[in-house]
């Protein structure tokens, strides 16, 4: 396999002065500043190798669009390595330029005015690209994308999702072998949500090109990526395969069972432990290995009426390592 990016012991420090508040705080900020830093990535190291779609994962403010701008170049480290294909992102050589895209779903990196055929051709220009190439690219992932009819319509009038869209297209004009997604499908209905995540997932396996995403909604990585790096606080707490995650977690099932009479908490927790039992209807966590004899056992001493068992979310599973409940 070959490695296309490699991170080793990244650490990023922003510099930044306190300001009281109000007009008070300013005039004071005049005399005296009060320098504060802040260690928004610590001591991160992890790789990606060529074709992957991974994950970057971790609460607000953990530090993953900082790596994902230092990975871009867009900002420098205050210590540590970084090759992305080969390069040192924040030398910003050209071709390490034309190699990579970067997408923010909350920025917007088309122009606003002009309709999105404009943008796409400005980029093409900007990365030199054939012209029977652009109108290849241009044609099919319009298509894929199923904005094709949309071209000629000013930018601000898109909606979200459209718009989203099409700062993709824009992003891959000159097929970068890298893409960085920082939160691509935020705020998008649940059909536009899909429609980006159906594409990615044919682009990646179609292209073969290296993708790092960050999304808050677990459809998105679940849907996509095999394998998750997490942070918190700018430390990595995990990195390994998304189906390692429950394991951590203890392999744990919900074992979720309607009764026809009430029955006790206090009876219920001999068998594991008891998230909710109320209306008739209580929800256990069991171990894996245990819920074949849990459930029978429970049937024969119960008035079940019916159960099903179920994963943990892997959402939770998440949020559990994100609060260092269990370690990576
Ligand atoms: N320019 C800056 N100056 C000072 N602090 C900053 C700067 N940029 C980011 N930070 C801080 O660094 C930390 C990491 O921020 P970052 O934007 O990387 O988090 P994130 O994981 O992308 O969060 P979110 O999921 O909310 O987008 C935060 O505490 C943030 O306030």
């Amino acid at each position: 396999m070959e490695e296309m990016i490699s991170v080793n012991n990244l650490r990023k420090e922003f510099s930044y002065y306190k300001k009281g508040a109000g007009l008070q705080g300013s005039l004071n900020n005049l005399f005296h500043r009060q320098m504060l830093t802040k260690e928004a990535v610590k001591d991160v190291s992890f790789s990606v190798e060529k074709g992957e779609m991974m994950a970057l994962l971790g609460p607000n403010g953990a530090g993953k669009t900082t790596t994902l701008k230092l990975l871009s170049g867009i900002l420098y480290p205050t210590s540590g390595e970084v090759l992305v294909n080969g390069f040192v992102p924040w030398e910003r050589k050209n071709e390490f330029k034309r190699s990579f895209a970067i997408v923010m779903g909350q920025k917007n990196q088309l122009w606003w005015d002009l309709p999105a055929s404009d943008s796409l051709y400005l980029n093409k220009c900007i990365y030199d690209v054939d012209d029977r190439e652009y109108k290849k690219t241009v044609d099919e992932l319009s298509e894929l994308l199923g904005v094709r009819e949309l071209m000629n319509i000013q930018v601000r009038r898109l909606s979200l999702g459209e718009r989203m869209k099409m700062e993709i297209l824009a992003a891959l004009i000159h097929r970068p072998g890298i893409l960085f997604l920082d939160e691509p499908t935020i705020g998008l209905d649940i059909v536009s949500q899909q429609k980006i995540r159906d594409f990615l997932h044919y682009y990646n396996e179609q292209t073969k090109t290296t993708i790092i995403l960050t999304s808050h909604y677990m459809r998105d990585i679940e849907a996509l990526c095999s394998r998750a790096v997490i942070i918190n606080s700018g430390t990595l707490v995990y990195d390994g395969a998304l189906s390692d995650i429950n394991h951590r977690m203890g392999d744990k099932r919900l074992l979720t069972l309607s009764f026809s009479s009430p029955v006790e908490t206090g009876k219920l927790s001999i068998f594991g432990r008891v998230r909710e039992n109320k209306d008739l209807t209580a929800v256990l966590e069991i171990p894996k290995e245990r819920i074949k004899e849990t459930a029978s056992q429970m049937l024969s001493l119960f008035p079940v009426d019916d159960f099903t068992v179920t994963e943990v979310p892997l959402e939770e599973s998440i949020a559990r390592i994100f609060t260092g409940e269990v370690a990576g």
